[in-house]
């Protein structure tokens, strides 16, 4: 934080930037409108320009009917004065009914400006996230934190652009009556004296929205705390957590915790919440009565002046003018934090444009684009290195390895030895710090992403369990295909799953959901079975080098056993690339990569690694009884 302005000077100073940083957040904000169609805006601004003007036409035309009075009740019912009198009463009459009637339909219009604004930013912000080819923009906790509360805050719509965008044209509504008031009191009474009261209220408003502003930005600085909340209470009411809750107990400890957080998040805004609306109110009220009493002073001393229709209309118009230095629900705190959302969407598109650029000049050679050939020697990663982003520790430094076009490769280690970033280096989903990795020589870089990983059919070990029908959660392996339900049926059969699928209420169209209708849940054995279709699917459409990680951990140790030669025989001449820690499924691969530390440390078929009886064979026969044991 910069240090406060002290002299009169630096506070000038300090006013015409935020007067700048306040003109460039409405015109950013105006910037959102067009999106909402322009009839639309325009016929929001009509009816909020008429809202504005209504109640000053209801305050003079009540001064009005004030003024006649007298001479009415002097020349009686049906005189000339009555019946101006009735005609300014029905003028009165009629701006107040009006307002009533056009303040819903501002709402509505209102709302639909709304909805149209945040469908647009929603749009947007799936541009963003899905922009990035790889998974590097998405370590950026901060970034991604700002990307998930935005989509929150457009999903509900309570502090979002759109309300943004409808609050700035309410402010025509407000500025149009405070307008109006100012003009009749010059017109009626004196022009210095509306100036003064014009001044009072912008001078108050500026104070209060600069609290608004310090209220914004209490409220984005804990917004950490805001997201905790957010979990603790995804964990309290879903499903995933809802059997370990239980079982251990955690209900008393989620409540604490959950309690804790909440007031730890809500204290710091209540305190600054009094500080903003308390003060404010208080100096308000002092400068509000003070400027009143001025004007009505001198109102009361020059009042032989006026006629009763002019101290009325002076009265009440300075009145309306104070009430509008009010807060302005509509439109201060949607305008002040409703672009947060579409600020988190713009700053995230950037980080990604960021992180692009520079992986661009890293790597100048590989911008160069070039089909992908039809693979026929080998992938190789070449004297690869990697690190996370924003990690110290390396988990590649050099690693050579080279997985044979045609053949089955295993790869094996134990818990945390790197395999599975192996497979997303592979899929590109990150980009090697060093190093490189080729299909037949040619760095992988160079073909265009979408098509190297079309040539690609991954199942990870977290593969997602899409709520959508069997034939759907299949053919997911290969968008883009033809429904193609002949082979889904055919892939779905050799994965063992016939049995199954004929029990599910619609067969391959039930969704693999329970709460869906007519939808079923599978066993966690049983999506493993769809995720390995999945990938036969995808190998079936055309992908030539297929990738599975862990893909046995669900399966029973009968099916584990003989899974390996099954799906060498259903993946037929595809290159297959199988990663586990469980030593005893690879014995059949033609060839077997140990990886350890970041490097491989042994390779060779089943029978050559147990005869140099090193780590392979040490961690072979280690699993090997355990894993007799549990069959036997
Ligand atoms: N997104 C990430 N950010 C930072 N570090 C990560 C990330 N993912 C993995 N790591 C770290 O990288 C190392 C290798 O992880 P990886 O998941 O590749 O191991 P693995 O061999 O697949 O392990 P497992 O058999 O348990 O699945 C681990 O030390 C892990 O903590």
């Amino acid at each position: 934080m910069g240090r406060r302005p002290r002299t009169a000077r630096e506070r000038f100073a300090a006013w015409g930037n935020t007067a700048r940083e306040q003109f460039a957040a409405r015109w950013d904000i105006a910037r959102l409108l067009p999106h909402a169609g322009h009839g639309l805006v325009a016929a929001l601004v009509g009816t909020d320009l008429l809202l504005g003007c209504l109640p000053v036409v209801f305050t003079v035309a009540t001064a009005a009917v004030l003024g006649r009075v007298p001479a009415a009740v002097e020349a009686g019912v049906g005189s000339g004065a009555w019946h101006s009198l009735v005609a300014v009463f029905a003028v009165a009459a009629g701006a107040f009914v009006a307002g009533q009637l056009l303040s819903p339909v501002e709402r509505a219009l209102g709302e639909l400006v709304a909805r149209r604004v945040d469908g647009r930013v929603f749009d947007e912000l799936m541009a963003a996230s899905l922009r990035s080819t790889g998974l590097g923009p998405l370590e950026d906790q901060r970034a991604l934190d700002a990307l998930r509360s935005a989509a929150r805050e457009l999903e509900f719509g309570v502090q979002s652009p759109g309300r943004a965008a409808t609050g700035l044209l309410a402010l025509i509504a407000r500025y149009t009556e405070l307008t109006g008031c100012a003009v009749a009191i010059g017109v009626v009474f004196s022009w210095p004296a509306a100036t003064a009261l014009v001044v009072t209220v912008l001078l108050f408003r500026h104070g209060q929205r600069g609290g608004l502003r310090r209220y914004a930005m209490t409220r984005s600085r804990l917004a950490a705390g805001r997201r905790e909340v957010d979990y603790l209470r995804d964990l309290a009411g879903g499903a995933a957590a809802a059997k370990e809750i239980r079982v251990f107990g955690l209900l008393g400890w989620l409540r604490q915790r959950l309690r804790d957080t909440h007031l730890r998040h809500l204290e710091p805004l209540w305190a600054e919440r009094r500080a903003i609306y308390l003060w404010p109110f208080v100096r308000f009220s002092v400068v509000g009565l003070v400027v009143t009493g001025a004007v009505f002073a001198v109102v009361g001393a020059t009042a032989h002046e006026l006629t009763l229709t002019g101290f009325v209309l002076v009265a009440t118009s300075a009145l309306g003018l104070l009430r509008l230095a009010e807060h302005y629900p509509e439109a201060d705190l949607p305008t002040a934090i409703g672009m947060r959302a579409h600020d988190a969407v713009r700053r995230f598109a950037e980080h990604v444009d960021a992180h692009e650029q520079e992986h661009g000049q890293r790597h100048p050679g590989t911008a160069l684009r070039s089909p992908v050939p039809e693979p026929v020697g080998a992938i190789r990663f070449e004297r690869v290195a990697f690190r996370y982003p924003g990690q110290d520790r390396p988990v590649f430094d050099g690693l050579d390895l080279t997985i044979p076009v045609g053949r089955r490769t295993a790869v094996v280690g134990v818990n945390g030895a790197g395999k599975t970033t192996l497979v997303k280096l592979l899929a590109r989903l990150y980009e090697p710090t060093a190093g490189r990795i080729t299909l037949d020589g040619v760095d992988i870089r160079r073909f265009p992403v979408d098509e190297w990983r079309a040539r690609l059919g991954v199942i990870f070990q977290d593969f997602v369990r899409y709520e959508a029908s069997v034939a759907d959660n299949v053919g997911l392996g290969a968008v883009g295909s033809p429904d193609d339900r002949a082979t889904i049926r055919e892939v779905v059969d050799s994965v063992g799953l016939t049995e199954a699928v004929a029990r599910l209420p619609r067969g391959l169209d039930t969704p693999l959901a329970r709460h869906l209708t007519g939808g079923a849940e599978l066993s966690g054995g049983q999506w493993q079975r769809v995720a390995l279709a999945r990938a036969l699917f995808a190998l079936r459409r055309g992908c030539r080098v297929v990738v599975l990680d862990e893909p046995t951990a669900s399966l029973d140790v009968r099916a584990e056993a003989g899974f390996f030669e099954e799906f060498a025989g259903l993946a037929g001449s595809a290159t297959t690339l199988l990663i586990s820690h469980r030593f005893s499924t690879v014995r059949h691969a033609d060839l077997i990569v140990v990886l350890e530390h970041g490097r491989v440390t042994e390779q060779g078929g089943h029978a050559d690694l147990l005869a140099r009886d090193g780590r392979y064979a040490e961690l072979f026969r280690l699993q090997a009884d355990r894993f007799a044991d549990a069959a036997g």
